[in-house]
């Protein structure tokens, strides 16, 4: 009965770790010109954990962000997402992760040829699962839920950058993704601005559960983490769990 109870902790403790990051080494270029990029990287991360990463320029923050995101495959060490294994992982395995992903950029990626209603229904259009019931509906709705809802028609090209942003955080979380990458979402926007979009992505994430990643300089917005891991030099110096008084 005693292993019975131990094996029943030991499974949710796992479904509750969404990334699982052991011993990871990940290296550019070949040959003599092969480079180092992260160190032996260790980091948990739970579902609903909204993680900021944070460190200079050049400290592995985008090569760690696009590996969490399946966006490459691992090479050394462990990698799980989801509770998939990405060490060596293949194209078709990454591209099946990535459906369970939401992503958002510097420079929002929006479609200038699609209204913003169509640019956020094509995220939905992508994913099978929500093909059911009315998905213009859900795509007003979500669009409504950033304070778009009376710009579904417009072109991208007629918002501003804060607004541009809220549509790519709309197009990321339709689909109900389980993790959120974001890179430098509030780079280009004032400060007003990328503080509206920092909570508008804390909020969705909140709500739906959703764990986010986020990478940034912007220091306006340290405090919408739950952690913060710093790196350094392809390092990770702090996961935030006790020393982010030390690192700030
Ligand atoms: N495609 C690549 N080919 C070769 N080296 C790369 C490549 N991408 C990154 N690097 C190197 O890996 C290291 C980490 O880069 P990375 O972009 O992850 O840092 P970063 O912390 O995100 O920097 P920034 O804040 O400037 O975006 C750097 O030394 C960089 O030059």
């Amino acid at each position: 009965m005693l292993i019975t109870n131990s094996t029943e902790l030991n499974q949710s403790e796992n479904s509750q770790s969404v990334i699982s990051i052991n011993n990871l080494n990940h290296y550019f270029g070949e040959g003599s010109l092969r480079k180092q990029a992260l160190f032996n990287i260790n980091l948990q991360i739970n579902q609903g954990e909204i993680i900021i990463m944070t460190g200079p320029s050049g400290s592995g923050k985008t090569t760690l962000l696009t590996l969490m995101g399946g966006l490459r495959s691992a090479q050394e060490g462990s990698l799980e997402i989801l509770g998939k294994q990405i060490r060596g992982a293949k194209k078709k395995q990454l591209t099946e992760l990535r459906r369970n992903i939401g992503y958002i950029f510097q420079a929002h990626n929006l479609m200038t040829f699609l209204t913003v209603k169509e640019n956020v229904r094509m995220s939905l259009e992508l994913h099978k699962k929500h093909l059911v019931g009315d998905i213009n509906a859900k795509t007003v709705e979500i669009l409504e839920t950033v304070g778009l809802g009376n710009r579904v028609d417009y072109y991208p090209e007629n918002l501003s950058g804060g607004q541009k942003q809220r549509v790519a955080i709309a197009r990321a979380l339709v689909s109900h993704p389980k993790i959120v990458l974001a890179d430098e979402p509030t780079a280009a926007l004032d400060k007003k601005s990328g503080r509206d979009v920092v909570e508008i992505m804390q909020k969705l994430a909140k709500e739906q559960g959703c764990t986010i990643l986020l990478v940034t300089h912007d220091n306006r917005i340290l405090d919408i983490a739950d952690r913060i891991v710093y790196m350094e030099d392809g390092k990770l110096i702090s996961d935030g769990i006790d020393t982010v008084a030390k690192v700030y």
